[in-house]
């Protein structure tokens, strides 16, 4: 089976030709980037102690500031990620005759872990987090905007010269929320202009935020933004929604409950606070998507499980029609998930530039 790098590699020397990158798209040195300390470490435990609004604190700053974070104490039980992380490391493990049994071209066919279910509850009660965070309604994920799951477990073999490769180039996951359990360092993700790794903690999940839910929520973010801003102007606004792929449209009327945003999303809003709703509801779109990367090592293979939370091909991400005006045009395009994914396979475009070119000019 000389298609399953996994068998093959373990008697390299040097890195095959046709993995070698071009000289300026390879890592260099930049592998041993160091471990970002910074990124949050988030324990879910405290949630049903006293701290729980310090933890959505926590989660909304992580969202703004990486567009990544790891959990802890989340409810998915040790044992299970020990068992699931052993039964792929077998998997990849295994000869060569045994692994092609397995292997196949069609991506639809699939198969049912355990594990995908508890993972999958960890997924909406980390959605349910956000939408606290932002001020908005519990469940509010869980219709087709997150209908589709899927596990991708990524093995990468030692490399004669990580230098030269990636493992997966640098990009931002396209679906709504991605999960990822690791064991070996390798992820790493792009922050202040440098690569940064992220350290694999024991039992921990690593959140990343992805494109689709960078732009909900930028909807939502000015969702909340429009309610202060009604409190304020006494204005009625109509309010874009995007809910189970139907346009829907709720107009509101101040004065309006008081969000649930942190008080330092609260702060930096008011701190940039200008008349006129354009210019205040761009500034809030913060909830960003991180970009990433892995690099490979000389020494130990490294195997990730990935679980993406996707929307199903047909839902609908869009502005209501009522919020297109003069003074207030939408962010973004309407679009259906599959477009967005179009775009993004296409290899006439950067897959990063994905949201940019949704996003209506200003
Ligand atoms: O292997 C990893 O840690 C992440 C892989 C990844 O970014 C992806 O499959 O989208
Ligand atoms: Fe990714």
């Amino acid at each position: 089976m000389s298609v399953l790098l996994s068998n093959w590699s373990k008697h390299v020397r040097t890195v095959p030709s046709s993995y070698v990158l071009p000289q300026e798209k390879r890592p260099g040195n930049l592998i041993s980037a160091p471990v970002c300390k910074s990124i949050p470490v988030i324990d879910l435990g405290q949630l049903g102690r006293l701290d729980r609004a310090g933890v959505l604190q926590q989660i909304m700053n992580a969202c703004q500031d990486f567009g990544i974070f790891q959990v802890i104490n989340h409810g998915v039980s040790e044992e299970l990620m020990e068992d699931t992380m052993s039964l792929f490391k077998e998997f990849f493990d295994m000869p060569a005759e045994e692994l092609a049994e397995y292997c196949s071209e069609d991506r639809t066919k699939s198969f049912r872990l355990y594990t995908s279910v508890e993972v999958r509850k960890l997924s909406m009660r980390v959605l349910d987090l956000i939408c606290e965070g932002l001020g908005i309604e519990m469940g509010y994920f869980g219709n087709e905007i997150s209908k589709v799951q899927g596990l991708l477990v990524n093995h990468y073999p030692p490399c004669p010269d990580p230098s030269l490769v990636l493992g997966v180039r640098g990009h931002c996951d396209p679906n709504l929320l991605t999960l990822v359990q690791q064991e070996v360092h390798g992820l790493q993700i792009f922050k202040d202009g440098q690569w940064a790794g992220v350290e694999p903690l024991p039992h921990a999940f690593v959140i990343n935020i992805c494109n689709q839910l960078e732009v909900v929520a930028l909807w939502k973010a000015q969702q909340s933004y429009l309610r202060r801003s009604l409190a304020k102007t006494q204005l009625s606004v109509a309010i874009p929604r995007y809910i189970k792929g139907q346009k829907v449209t709720c107009t509101s009327r101040a004065p309006l409950t008081t969000p649930t945003l942190g008080s330092r999303h609260v702060e930096d809003m008011m701190a940039s606070y200008q008349p006129g709703l354009r210019g205040m509801v761009i500034s809030n779109g913060k909830l960003k998507s991180a970009q990433h990367r892995v690099v490979t090592n000389t020494s130990v293979a490294r195997t990730s499980l990935g679980t993406f939370i996707d929307p199903c091909m047909e839902c609908v991400i869009e502005p209501a029609k009522a919020i297109v005006s003069e003074s207030y045009p939408p962010l973004f395009k309407s679009y259906q998930y599959k477009e967005f994914i179009e775009i993004y396979m296409d290899k006439a475009y950067r897959r990063s530039t994905a949201v940019e070119l949704l996003k209506l000019q200003a």
